[in-house]
């Protein structure tokens, strides 16, 4: 069996009080790409945030590579990419130094970049297509080249397991495919990804796994849903994760 990058065992979670997420038991194993769907306001990235630690659990557990995550300190073996950070704006740095502050959590604050910092900062840009845009100020760039520049800086940290919300959102067609390509050659390489999705677009072929959250529990686990009007092919297999209330095209 393959090692568990996350566990979550029946986690609860709520805001002020309110319940949000209620019994979500999942694991999620080296290699897996793991998309999660689900209606607006579903608790999607509250379920990647708790995961994270940036929301506290109300009741169970999880463990990150196989640590409890109250105790688990290796942070530089995860890539975390949040939902539409805005990156750069008023801020003058370029591309690369935004790709490079990627390099942190690896090589420390006081140690100045060396050789591999460099070649891992490099390889980040290459990776989602923005070498000729490196020494550009990441204010004059596109929403989509922005999301990728954020994207360049979680790989640069040349993590195990990668984390983003939403990557895909609102994003040009042409930053979508350098996005499915870039997590292609991340997965390739050994990696693991989990990534809240409102549309799969160019990244379905790259989802091994999806989990839909519904009414705060787990309302499918599994294959990947066809996107609504597939229902007459052949091989459909008449499961229906998703309830009648929820969005056409959810998954589209
Ligand atoms: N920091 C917070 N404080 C209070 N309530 C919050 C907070 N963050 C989210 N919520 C509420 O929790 C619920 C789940 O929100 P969440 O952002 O996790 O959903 P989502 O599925 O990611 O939504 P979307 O698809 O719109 O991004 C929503 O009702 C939201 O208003």
């Amino acid at each position: 069996m393959t090692t568990p990058v996350i566990t979550v065992m029946h986690g609860a979670v709520g805001y002020d009080g309110r319940p949000v997420l209620r019994d979500i038991s999942l694991t999620v194993a080296t290699g897996e790409v793991v998309a999660v769907l689900g209606a607006n306001g579903s608790g999607k990235s509250t379920l990647i945030r708790t995961i994270l630690g940036l929301v506290p659990l109300s009741a169970g557990s999880i463990t990150l590579f196989d640590r409890p995550l109250r105790r688990f300190r290796q942070w530089h073996r995860i890539g975390y990419v949040p939902q539409r950070l805005g990156a750069g704006s008023g801020v003058p740095a370029t591309v690369r130094e935004v790709v490079a502050s990627g390099r942190l959590a690896r090589r420390g604050i006081l140690r100045p970049p060396g050789a591999a910092d460099r070649a891992a900062v490099a390889a980040a840009l290459a990776s989602v297509g923005l070498t000729d845009r490196a020494d550009d100020p990441v204010a004059t760039l596109s929403g989509g080249q922005q999301q990728r520049t954020l994207i360049a800086r979680a790989l640069a940290g040349q993590p195990e397991l990668l984390v983003l919300d939403e990557p895909t959102a609102g994003v040009d067609a042409a930053s979508q495919e350098a996005f499915a390509a870039a997590l292609r050659g991340f997965v390739d390489g050994g990696g693991t990804v989990l990534l809240v999705a409102h549309e799969l677009g160019p990244l379905r072929p790259v989802i091994t796994r999806a989990i839909v959250i519904h009414q705060g529990g787990i309302a499918h686990d599994g294959a990947v849903p066809e996107p609504a009007g597939h229902h007459a092919a052949p091989d459909h297999d008449h499961v229906h994760p998703h309830g009648p209330d929820e969005h056409a095209g959810l998954w589209s």
